[in-house]
């Protein structure tokens, strides 16, 4: 069992995506050709942990993956960004969750995502990452696992007093209402807020509301992202509700731009834990607007050495 006290701990999903270009997607029973094809690291547990690692912070990553190729490769990338891996667990019964991804060249897609090992992580791993997690500093969750084990890792979190972090990503309209008080920090894009909340959240007025009434469920403050807008930030203490900007960039392609802000956020929490959380908000769309200017996820996002140092 590791001694070392991490900066981050993320518990949540591994996925590879298998991406395909062709110029139209295939109907039902047909072979196409296409000109292009790419392996990329996605799921938004571990998109989230490797930028808060690119960023300085010292991680590690509560995940699943198969015992087959794409999970022994899934470990090296991890490795490769100096994020830990004692707790990513292989198995047997079920392979490291894909993402088949078709793109046309008007560039819409169709998906399809087998989750398979992230949903077999549960009880057993979290049990043996227990005493990490009670030393670490932020731990951060998704729903790209099993609903039940994201909740039980923000407890275990809460009752060690380590800050916890929640994108309720992929939503689900009936989320339990456990995970508003076991979220410090409750953060969504818009789409989230509107399917948790059933009210609309197309602009930054309609951001503000929802934010109100999400924090009124339990949790220590909400963020709602709003990509080219920045975010709206919500803060129980003081009752504040704030609109961060952020700077007009050009922008190339927005994948993963959102777990690109949350390992931002979870970043400069764990390193300046008295800063004013809208600081942090509008540091992490500074570290967000670099991703959306480059192609990919993971490959989007920047590093320390990237950035301007009044970043740190
Ligand atoms: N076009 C953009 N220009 C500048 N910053 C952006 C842009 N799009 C996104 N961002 C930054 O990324 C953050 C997250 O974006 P967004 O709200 O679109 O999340 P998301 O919908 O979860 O993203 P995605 O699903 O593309 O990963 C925003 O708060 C902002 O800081
Ligand atoms: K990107």
């Amino acid at each position: 069992m590791s001694e070392e006290a991490f900066d981050v701990m993320v518990v949540g999903s591994c996925m590879t995506d298998l991406v395909s270009q062709a110029p139209r997607l295939p109907k039902a029973g047909e072979t196409i050709h296409g000109q292009k094809f790419f392996i990329g690291f996605g799921g938004k547990g571990a998109n989230q942990c490797i930028q808060a690692a690119r960023l300085g912070a010292k991680t590690a990553m509560v995940c699943k993956v198969g015992e087959d190729f794409f999970g022994d490769n899934y470990i090296h990338n991890f490795k490769d960004n100096g994020v830990h891996t004692d707790f990513v667990g292989q198995t047997s019964d079920a392979a490291t969750g894909t993402a088949s991804i078709v793109v046309n060249d008007a560039g819409e897609n169709a998906i399809v995502i087998v989750a398979g090992a992230n949903m077999l992580l549960g009880v057993e791993e979290l049990q043996g990452a227990r005493p990490a997690v009670s030393r670490a500093k932020v731990l951060v969750c998704q729903l790209e696992i099993c609903p039940q084990t994201s909740l039980r890792a923000l407890r275990m979190a809460q009752e060690n007093k380590v800050k916890t972090i929640f994108n309720p990503a992929p939503a689900i309209a009936d989320l339990d209402a456990e995970f508003y008080r076991a979220s410090d920090v409750f953060c969504c894009n818009e789409s989230e807020a509107e399917l948790l909340t059933g009210s609309s959240v197309a602009n930054v007025e309609e951001a503000h509301q929802a934010g109100q009434q999400l924090l009124k469920r339990g949790c220590g403050s909400v963020i709602i992202t709003l990509g080219p807008q920045g975010c709206v930030v919500v803060k129980a203490q003081g009752l504040t509700s704030t609109h961060v900007q952020t700077t007009a960039c050009a922008t190339v392609d927005t994948t993963g731009a959102g777990d690109s802000f949350i390992g931002a956020l979870a970043f400069y929490t764990a390193h300046y834990p008295t800063m004013p959380l809208e600081e942090m908000a509008s540091r992490a769309n500074r570290v967000a607007a670099v991703s959306v200017q480059a192609v990919g996820t993971q490959s989007s996002y920047p590093f320390r050495r990237d950035l301007p140092a009044e970043l740190f």
